[in-house]
């Protein structure tokens, strides 16, 4: 990786991800941003979840929320993977606890036309918002993100969430050449979204492949890997590191982490000392405690929270993390006091 000088260069989050020494093991959380907190739900009170991600100021306040309630080593920029694609025209929606609904699914060779190429001009309101939140965080790191190509289309062919990935799976199994062309064009929106985010000032980058777990591996390596493995081709030049996520993803940590990440992201289903086993040298491992643990009491948490510890003691590079995002019914202190708790423990 290129050497940045930039702020964030020395912070414990970044040289975690390029596997170096660290004071502590750092800390942020998936979804830190958003319904766990008050002062999140106040500033959107009466504003759609699309609207807000378009409002530089309003997305500058919400991504420092938890920055400056938490004290975790890490923003994550507020948005939604959906964003890259309301952009460029497509009919959706974020629908209040269901999540995007997309009026016209893509079922067939026509309906691709929906999909035309990303320009920065089409997302100014993140350029402007990075560049206020850059100023803002200083030495903090700021995370950009983006869905992978299959999260991305089995919202887009489902037509809204979905449990089976019926209408998604289909046609891979189905039209392995429709398939293939609407990954590859997901890939080229994902890899512009990503780079104005770094243009901006991102110091690394999330792609979120929530929903990768629904594949088998060999149907993942032939039929999504080339995709995300394009994404992130095409960002590898800025030297930023690159996250890869996914839930239920076990089977395909391997996987994951060929395509193209310098640090690979875990659910709580696989220990971490296992996971390392499975992504195999040269990369580092984020996660990985249960999210519903934080309802548990605080000895309950600690004692978890060690038990993910101990698992990474041997890693070549640890960020600390949940293993899905953040619930929203979880109490805000709770991850307070796991932040500073992985701190405290982790100091050297
Ligand atoms: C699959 C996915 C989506 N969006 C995202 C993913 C991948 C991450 C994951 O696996 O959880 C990514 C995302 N969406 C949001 C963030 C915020 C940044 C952060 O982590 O703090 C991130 C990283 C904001 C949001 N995105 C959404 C909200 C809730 C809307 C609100 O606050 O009104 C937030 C804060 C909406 C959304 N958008 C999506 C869903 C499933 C939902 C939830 C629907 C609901 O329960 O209401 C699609």
């Amino acid at each position: 990786m290129g050497k940045q000088p930039t702020a964030t260069y020395d912070s414990a989050f970044l040289k975690a991800c390029r596997r170096e020494p660290v004071p502590h093991t750092p800390v942020w959380f998936m979804r830190q941003a958003g319904r766990s907190l008050p002062e999140y739900r106040k500033v959107r009170e009466g504003i759609p979840m699309l609207e807000s991600c378009m409002r530089p100021e309003l997305v500058t306040e919400i991504t420092l929320q938890p920055v400056r309630r938490h004290n975790v080593d890490a923003a994550i920029y507020f948005s939604d993977i959906v964003v890259p694609l309301k952009a460029i025209g497509v009919d959706l929606d974020i629908k209040p606890g269901v999540g995007p609904v997309v009026e016209r699914p893509i079922r067939s060779r026509a309906d691709l036309a929906q999909l035309r190429d990303l320009t920065p001009e089409d997302v100014s309101y993140v350029t402007e918002a990075i560049g206020m939140l850059t100023a803002e965080l200083g030495q903090t790191p700021l995370i950009g993100f983006a869905g992978a190509p299959f999260t991305l289309a089995s919202y887009l062919v489902e037509g809204g969430p979905s449990r089976t990935y019926e209408n998604a799976k289909a046609m891979m199994y189905g039209d392995p050449e429709l398939w293939a062309d609407l990954l590859d064009r997901l890939a080229d929106i994902t890899a512009a979204f990503l780079k104005v985010q770094i243009e901006a000032g991102a110091s690394a980058v999330q792609l979120f492949d929530s929903w990768a777990g629904a594949l088998a591996p060999a149907d993942y390596r032939r039929s999504v890997l080339p995709a995300s493995a394009k994404v992130f081709r095409a960002v590898e030049a800025y030297g930023v590191p690159r996250i890869h996520f996914g839930v239920g993803t076990g089977e395909l940590l391997g996987l994951m982490g060929e395509a193209g990440a310098d640090v690979v992201g875990v659910d709580w289903r696989v220990p971490l000392d296992e996971a390392a086993r499975r992504v195999g040298p040269g990369k580092a491992l984020q996660g990985n405690l249960d999210p519903t643990v934080l309802f548990a009491p605080q000895e309950a948490v600690e004692a978890k929270t060690r038990e993910v510890l101990d698992a990474a003691a041997q890693l070549e590079g640890h960020v600390f993390n949940l293993g899905h995002g953040v619930m929203p019914s979880t109490n805000p202190d709770a991850l307070t006091r796991l932040v500073e708790y992985v701190h405290t423990r982790t100091a050297r």
